[in-house]
């Protein structure tokens, strides 16, 4: 099982592609499926121990991983059931059938296991698991539970919905979830749209995810995310290459005996009508690892270190300035139009957030020549951009196109796109962010990181991946001042 830090992230038809791309070379979809299904079950029984596995096949390739890892796992010694909604369609997944000597369950009739493993549906769902005709398995009277086939015979099929008189597909899901001790999806919980991160149907909150070959935008997007518990990646030799990959821990430089405080770097934030926010930015600024930070308005109070200035335009010229901020607290009146206007024409590396992305359209940032990062959550996102139905990392990326600019697409995902069409996606921030002026936070982090000269999209990163580590430090019910106070541990951990 391998992490998920920087692991390029593919579509399910980028994910197809590679896989074809390596049949190409002779290897079978039959191979790929025994790789997959192998490693699934070494992940199992390194999981399981002593305890009775429950394997749910669905119709296509992600049911065939499922019957190979049974047949893997039973030869490997351990106690394995399977139970599934369908006879297998797809001549890997029936060849895959084929191998499982064991007994086949119905779905609705399956007893729970302590471990369970989802194999129902991966990255070819299209549909709500109960919303179309479902081949069913056909059960006899007398069966309470197991069919028992020989090799190689077809089992009975009934082309009826898979909830018509019966419990439906995502009530059976849900309870032998419940009901198991450890609960694993093999690539994707079933019910998730892989693109999107939409969830077609409501899948159970699985223990852990087990994403084959590649990480999906729906182990990172919400609300698919959050169903996928754990997640790790098994290695079934299929070589994968993105633009997207999961958002990694940054490598940033460290003082030196040659270090002062402008090499370390200069940020600027510009305050505005709400002082708290442009305060938060600061500190944060201060504490993910700036050697000067100025804060120019009308703002007083500690911390000592920091350089509080009224505005002015001979303020905002020093050349040493190496990233301005602004947008936390700015307002929107005539005054805060004016400081956006000054600060647009600087000349400086530029971080808008907040107010300030309200007041300016995609045109205007594309005419800037210098860096510019962008911080909007989904309502500043909406109006900059436009509302869409796009999945999140589509609409991150051609809106840095867009603006020429790289874009940090907040919220429980943050999604950070340039214009050259790179993506990274963090993953699993703590829920406790969703706190007021933890978004100011970010900003000043990301001045931080833009000031140390980083490249924009690599600044953008590394605030963001620290502005994830504080919170996670932190745990349940901190405030922004506690996050900004944390980053420096965060940057103390590199
Ligand atoms: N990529 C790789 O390198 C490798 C991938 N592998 C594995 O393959 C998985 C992808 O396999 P897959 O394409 O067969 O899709 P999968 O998720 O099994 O389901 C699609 C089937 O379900 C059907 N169907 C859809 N919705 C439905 C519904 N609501 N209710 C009922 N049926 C529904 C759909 O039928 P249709 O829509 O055509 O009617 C189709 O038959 C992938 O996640 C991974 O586990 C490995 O084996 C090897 C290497
Ligand atoms: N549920 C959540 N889980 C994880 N991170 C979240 C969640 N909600 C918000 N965040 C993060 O918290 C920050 C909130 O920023 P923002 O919405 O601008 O708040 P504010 O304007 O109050 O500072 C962003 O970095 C966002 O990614
Ligand atoms: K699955």
């Amino acid at each position: 099982m391998i992490g998920i830090e920087g692991q390029p992230v593919l579509t399910a038809a980028e994910m197809r592609a590679a896989e074809d791309a390596v049949i190409a070379t002779g290897v079978s979809v039959e191979m790929l499926m025994e790789r997959a299904g192998t490693a699934i079950a070494g992940a199992v029984r390194r999981l399981a121990g002593a305890n009775e596995v429950l394997i749910l096949c669905g119709p296509g390739n992600n049911g065939g991983d499922g019957y190979v890892a049974a047949r893997v796992l039973a030869e490997m010694g351990i106690a394995v059931r399977v139970a599934a909604l369908s006879e297998p369609k797809t001549d890997a997944a029936k060849s895959a059938r084929a191998g499982w000597l064991g007994p086949v369950e119905t779905l609705a009739a399956a007893k729970p296991a302590p471990i369970l493993v989802d194999a129902l549906f991966g990255t070819g769902l299209t549909r709500p698991l109960d919303a179309s005709t479902t081949p069913t398995l056909n059960r006899s009277p007398a069966d309470a539970g197991a069919q028992s086939k020989p090799l190689g015979t077809p089992l009975e099929l009934s082309w009826a919905p898979a909830s018509a008189g019966e419990r439906s597909v995502v009530e059976c899901l849900h309870s032998l979830a419940n009901a198991a001790q450890l609960s694993i999806a093999i690539d994707l919980p079933s019910g998730l749209a892989t693109d999107s991160g939409r969830a077609l149907s409501t899948p159970p909150v699985f223990d852990l995810t087990l994403a084959l070959g590649a990480i999906k935008p729906a182990h990172l997007l919400q609300p698919a995310a959050r169903y996928c518990g754990q997640i790790h990646l098994l290695d079934i030799g299929v070589p994968t290459v993105s633009q997207a990959e999961v958002l990694k821990t940054p490598s940033l430089p460290t003082p030196g005996p040659d270090s002062h405080k402008y090499t370390r770097g200069m940020v600027a934030i510009i305050a505005g009508t709400m002082s708290g926010a442009s305060d938060l930015a600061a500190l944060a600024a201060m504490r993910a690892g700036a050697g000067y930070v100025t804060l120019l308005g009308d703002s007083e109070g500690p911390p000592h270190a920091l350089v509080r200035m009224p505005f002015s335009d001979y303020a905002l010229a020093n050349e040493r300035i190496g990233a301005l901020v602004i947008g936390p607290g700015l307002g929107r009146d005539d005054a805060a139009k004016a400081r956006l206007e000054a600060a647009l024409t600087s000349g400086h590396p530029l971080i808008i957030d907040g107010d300030a992305l309200r007041l300016l359209d995609p045109d205007r940032i594309k005419a800037l020549d210098v860096p510019v990062i962008l911080t909007p959550h989904s309502g500043e996102f909406d109006v900059l951009f436009g509302k869409s139905n796009a999945d999140k990392i589509t609409r991150a990326r051609e809106a840095a196109t867009r603006a020429n600019a790289i874009v940090v697409f907040k919220g429980a995902d943050t999604v950070i796109a340039a214009p050259d069409g790179r993506v990274r996606i963090a993953p699993g921030a703590s829920d406790w962010l969703s706190t007021a002026g933890t978004g100011d936070v970010l900003a000043g982090a990301i001045g931080a990181m833009l000031a140390a000269r980083l490249d924009p999209l690599d600044a953008a990163c590394a605030g963001v991946w620290l502005h994830g580590d504080a919170a996670r430090r932190l745990g349940a019910a901190f405030i922004a001042d506690d996050l900004a106070e944390a980053l420096r541990s965060a940057r103390a951990s590199l």
